[in-house]
């Protein structure tokens, strides 16, 4: 008898736990003025169609609800924002917080709490588009080997054959590394071990985001226990050749009597962010290979405009190009940022602090919801048919002195790549952009037959997807090709 009354009574306490859960936290009644909210399972919401595809997913609700609509991801309520020319409105919206947002991506992820947050991300701003940018483009064309006379690593005027992914790695990544941390001796802190380590802490960065203990991810704990031997504050400080941005944040943090763990997850916040830069890279140059019309222009371009910018006709010479002169080339602008639209898979993500009542484009009212997310999802916008025509295929001239319009009206941000918030988009794109230069001017490289490269779509919510596995290439050093060298 007692047997029987024990189980049962622990299925009811197991039911109306459930129940009131459900109840308290999932179930939900649209109120006036809210947006539509999409079916969905009663107890994971939309988490299961999210998972699949979440571009697809997100363009049918926007076909079946209209541009603003709500998922719901567990408990998490998103209002999502598919409309482009909203954007703006939305970025300007002062309820939609986005310090909650980075507070638990700092706590969840990388376990330390920002004493000033917003102090932090202005003066972070200040330094990055100043004489640090400066600083750190001339540092990370040096270090990849790709400037002046340096011959990049392990290449020569023979073929060779090695993984791109592993190339990227071994040019953008390692030049990144020794340009935020600068150079030394120590083994444990150097750029293979970082990537190797940061590649394992990804696999399991949404779940921690989201909020599920560390604890449940063995591999992403112990790897954290190798990212965290870095150098201490006070010889950051001291080096010479580490970045101004890292030290002015470090000395900032110290500033604030944050700790030396504090300090250490940060500056892996700060790898974490620049680490975009290297996978984006191997996009750009994956496509072109791939679509070698695209390798071939870009070449031609960087033929012409060192044709155009040469003193001398001495072949040694070294052509001096700036940041205008970079920026200003259209192939590769147009290259690069259509990289960026089809690897992107960031969500643009704010935490709603009052009830607030949102215009879209069309003058289409919104109430949302006190407590929930609002969200812009680039990859949904990169990837509309409506915006962009063919959006699975890269075209690297998609962007060359094209328009793109929605409803008949031009939009004024096609690409959202960087959110609205990021203070380091110009260095990250130009950052890419002389890599690319460096990189085709530099080598012949191709594809080796049968090379595919995926995105892993199941980073999804990653700033920029990796690829599922790296791809071979062949490559050597370009015969005869011109030296050139930017300058800052
Ligand atoms: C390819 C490279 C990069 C990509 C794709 C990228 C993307 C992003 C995105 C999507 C956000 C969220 C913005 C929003 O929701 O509005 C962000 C924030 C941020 N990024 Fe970047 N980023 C890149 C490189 C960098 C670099 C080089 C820096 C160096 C300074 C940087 C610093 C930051 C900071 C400090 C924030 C937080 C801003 C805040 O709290 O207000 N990012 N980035």
């Amino acid at each position: 008898m007692f047997g029987l009354i024990i189980p049962l009574s622990l299925f009811t306490v197991a039911a109306c736990l459930l129940i009131y859960l459900y109840f308290t936290k999932i179930y939900r009644k649209r109120r006036p003025g809210e947006a539509p909210v999409a079916k969905g399972h009663f107890l994971w919401g939309n988490g299961e169609e999210f998972n699949k595809n979440a571009v697809q997913f997100l363009l049918k609700c926007g076909k079946d609800l209209g541009d603003v609509f709500t998922i719901r991801l567990l408990n998490q309520c998103l209002t999502i924002v598919m409309d482009p020319h909203s954007y703006e409105a939305f970025s300007k919206e002062k309820n939609f917080d986005f310090n909650p947002i980075q507070e638990q991506v700092n706590w969840n992820v990388f376990s330390f709490v920002l004493k000033k947050p917003k102090a932090m991300v202005k003066i972070a701003g200040k330094t990055v588009r100043g004489p640090a940018m400066d600083k750190a483009m001339d540092n990370v064309t040096t270090e990849a080997g790709l400037s002046k006379n340096n011959n990049t690593s392990d290449m020569s005027k023979e073929w060779s054959e090695d993984g791109l992914r592993s190339l990227c790695r071994k040019t953008i990544f390692n030049a990144i590394f020794y340009t935020l941390f600068g150079r030394e001796d120590n083994a444990d802190f150097n750029p293979t071990i970082f990537c190797n380590e940061f590649e394992v802490y990804h696999k399991y960065f949404n779940y921690m985001w989201l909020g599920m203990p560390r604890s449940w991810f063995p591999a992403a704990t112990k790897a954290l226990g190798r990212l965290v031997l870095q150098p201490s504050s006070d010889e950051l400080l001291c080096r010479d050749d580490a970045s101004e941005y890292l030290k002015t944040m470090v000395a900032f943090m110290k500033s604030n009597d944050q700790n030396e763990m504090d300090i250490k997850a940060h500056n892996l916040v700060y790898l974490h962010v620049n680490y975009n830069t290297f996978k984006v890279a191997f996009w750009a140059l994956y496509h072109i290979l791939q679509q070698r019309e695209g390798f071939q222009a870009l070449r031609q371009e960087i033929d012409e405009i060192l044709e155009r910018k040469r003193q001398s006709n001495n072949p040694d010479e070294i052509i001096l190009l700036d940041q205008a002169d970079v920026e200003g080339m259209k192939t590769l602008d147009s290259i690069c940022l259509e990289a960026f639209r089809v690897s992107s898979g960031v969500f643009m993500v704010r935490y709603v602090t009052e009830d607030t009542k949102f215009t879209t484009s069309e003058g289409k009212e919104h109430i949302f919801r006190k407590g929930d997310r609002a969200a812009i999802y680039p990859p949904a916008i990169h990837n509309n048919p409506e915006i962009f025509e063919d959006p699975e295929e890269y075209k690297h001239d998609r962007f060359k002195d094209k328009k793109f319009y929605r409803n008949g009206r031009e939009i004024k941000n096609p690409i959202l790549s960087f959110g609205s918030l990021c203070p380091g988009r110009r260095m990250a794109m130009l950052q890419l952009k002389w890599y690319m230069l460096a990189m085709v001017n530099r080598l012949d490289i191709e594809l080796l037959p049968g090379e595919k490269a995926e995105y892993a779509v199941e980073y999804y919510g990653h700033e920029i997807l990796p690829p599922r596995k790296d791809v071979n290439v062949r490559m050597r050093l370009r015969p005869n090709c011109r030296q050139v060298q930017l300058t800052v």
